[in-house]
This record gives C-alpha cells, sequence and structure tokens, in this order.
C-alpha cells in the first residue's frame, strides 16, 4: 500500500464554507465559523489521518481584491500559502451564482496551475444542502465553465453529503511520502491563536454588521492563578480587543458593561472546553485607530 502524504488548502470568497469543510473533514471544530465574511485571519491547519494519507489542511483568509493595507497582507499570505500546498481546494457555495468574485480567485488560480509548481485546483461546489438537482447541475457548469479544475466536486460540510469523496479526490493529489504529523494532531495553531478567535468569535455575536473589520483580538498573557493547584487548576488568561473608534468600543461593552461580560462568559466557556481547564478571563478593550491601515500596528498585532 502507498501511503501519501501533503497539504492542500481551501480559497475561496468570503462565506463559502472553507472553514466548516475543514471541520467536517478533521472531525473536529479547529477552524472557527461565523456567518459573516473574513473572521479566518490566522493559518490554522487541520490534520486528516487515515490508513492510507495523511492530510494537512491549511485554512487561508478568504482570497479577496485588496481593500486595505490589510487585505494586500492577506492576500501575499494566501498566494505564498498556495505555491507550499500540494492540491487547492476552490470553494464556490451552490446556493449564489458563480460572479466577479469568483472569477477573479479563478484568474489568480490559473496562473497558478500553469506556475512552476503547477499546483492542481479541485472545484468544490459547497453547501450542496441548501439547493435542489436543477441548481446543482446549474452551479456544477457554471464552475466547469470558469476555468480548467482537475476535479469538480459537490460537498455538503452540514450533511455530509460527499465529504468522504471529496477528501479521496483531494489525497489523489498528495505525492506518496510519510506523516508529516504524529497521529492524534488536529491542529498545531498556537493555543493563544485559538483563544482569541474564540474571544473573537464571541465578541463579533450579534454585532457583525456594526464591527464587520475592525476587531483584532491579541492574548496578552496566559498564566496558572497563583495558589491554583494541580487537582484546581485555573488559568489567568488576559485579552486585549482592539478596535478602530471610541464608537466600536462603546458597542463592544454595552450598556454599564453588560455586552463585554456576556462576550467574556460565552468565550471563557469556549477557552475552558478547549483547555480542560477553569479560566479567569480579563478582557480589555482598546481603541488602534485606523489600525488595519498602519503597517506599525499590523505588525504589533501579527499580521
Ligand atoms: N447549509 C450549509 N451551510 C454551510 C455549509 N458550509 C458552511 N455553511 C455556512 O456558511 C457560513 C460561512 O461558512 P464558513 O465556513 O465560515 O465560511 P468561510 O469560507 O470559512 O468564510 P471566511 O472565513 O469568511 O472566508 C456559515 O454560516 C456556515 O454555517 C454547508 O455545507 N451547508
Amino acid at each position: 500500500m502507498t501511503f501519501r502524504s501533503g497539504f492542500a488548502c481551501f480559497v475561496g470568497r468570503p462565506n463559502a464554507g472553507k472553514s466548516t469543510l475543514t471541520n467536517a473533514l478533521v472531525g473536529q471544530k479547529v477552524a472557527i465559523t461565523s456567518g459573516r465574511p473574513q473572521t479566518t485571519r490566522h493559518t490554522v491547519r487541520g490534520i486528516v489521518h487515515r490508513d492510507d494519507a495523511q492530510l494537512v489542511l491549511v485554512d487561508t483568509p478568504g482570497l479577496h481584491r485588496p481593500r486595505t493595507l490589510l487585505g494586500e497582507r492577506l492576500n501575499t499570505l494566501v498566494r505564498d500559502t498556495l505555491t507550499e500546498v500540494d492540491v487547492v481546494g476552490f470553494c464556490l457555495p451552490s446556493d449564489q451564482k458563480v460572479g466577479p468574485g469568483d472569477r477573479y480567485i479563478a484568474e489568480q488560480l490559473s496562473e497558478l496551475a500553469q506556475g512552476p509548481g503547477r499546483t492542481p485546483v479541485v472545484a468544490i461546489a459547497t453547501k450542496a444542502d441548501l439547493v435542489g438537482k436543477q441548481r446543482l447541475a446549474e452551479h456544477l457548469l457554471g464552475i466547469s465553465q470558469l476555468g480548467d479544475w482537475a476535479d469538480i466536486v459537490p460537498v455538503s460540510a452540514e450533511s455530509g453529503y460527499q465529504v468522504d469523496v471529496l477528501e479521496k479526490v483531494l489525497v489523489g493529489h498528495l505525492p506518496e511520502g510519510p506523516a508529516l504529523y504524529p497521529e492524534g494532531e488536529l491542529t498545531d495553531e498556537p493555543v493563544a491563536v485559538m483563544v482569541a478567535e474564540l474571544v473573537r468569535e464571541a465578541a463579533l455575536e450579534g454585532v457583525r454588521d456594526e464591527l464587520p473589520h475592525s476587531l483584532a483580538v491579541v492574548v496578552d498573557e496566559m498564566l496558572p492563578r497563583e495558589g491554583s493547584t494541580e487537582e484546581r487548576p485555573m488559568l489567568d488568561v488576559r485579552v486585549n480587543l482592539f478596535v478602530e473608534r471610541d464608537s466600536q468600543k462603546a458597542i463592544i461593552i454595552g450598556k454599564g458593561g453588560s455586552r463585554l461580560r456576556e462576550v467574556g462568559t460565552q468565550a471563557r466557556q469556549g477557552i475552558e472546553a478547549l483547555l480542560g481547564t477553569r479560566v479567569f478571563l480579563d478582557l480589555h478593550v482598546k481603541v488602534a485607530k485606523d489600525w488595519q491601515r498602519d503597517p506599525k500596528q499590523l505588525g504589533r498585532l501579527g499580521f
């Protein structure tokens, strides 16, 4: 039996279902999903362990037209990631017609497919559960006319439809080689990044329209609480939330701090589940003016 191993990543416009698909393949929640675009700022890897292969998924941010410096950096990150993987999955949500955003990405990908590495691109019709047979057929036709794909696979991460098929197709594009990570490993995302994502997710809940891309979350410190014992461990987690304006700070904090308390409670439950220990979560909201356009601030926040 030949063993294959390698890297795959999903691209697609915001909300195409990339994170959800990663989770469905890995079988556990590693990447944070959300109903709003561009929440996946960091490269999160999920690892699929099979008897015949190991597939390492690199979950990239949405490839989109750069509008701000942050956008440009994200796109550079995306392109760097794309040239390093063995196969790219291009996600196109079935409930939406192929549009200009998809065409833009398709152009970038065809450059890649013709480049020196010749990375194969598998087109994936995501969210197939949301549409009927006829619409799905139309969608697949639209996708086939969009470019020259190694394969086209309809899937639903929600219902599980064809997730196994997609897994086989992706694995088929990997080179022969030994496992890259020990079995049981699901992600090598640093814990601090996952903690920050949980806080960000909670902080955006219900106010995503007001604070679309203006929130950055950074874990300041994570320390065992003084006096906490091995039987009853307790972790002090201090997190900074950066917004661009005072008005946004007010939204996060809420009347008399009520909203921030809810954010803290929700995030804490997620963090405790992630770390398997009790957590004291200390949230600080700060204004970093126009951080999306300032290289120094971006650097400090890890972009
Ligand atoms: N019905 C249905 N909904 C899905 C499916 N996959 C994803 N979704 C929903 O679509 C929305 C976006 O999914 P994500 O996985 O966050 O999309 P993404 O491409 O990672 O988004 P960005 O991180 O913004 O680029 C979420 O509300 C998901 O619940 C699916 O197979 N079926």
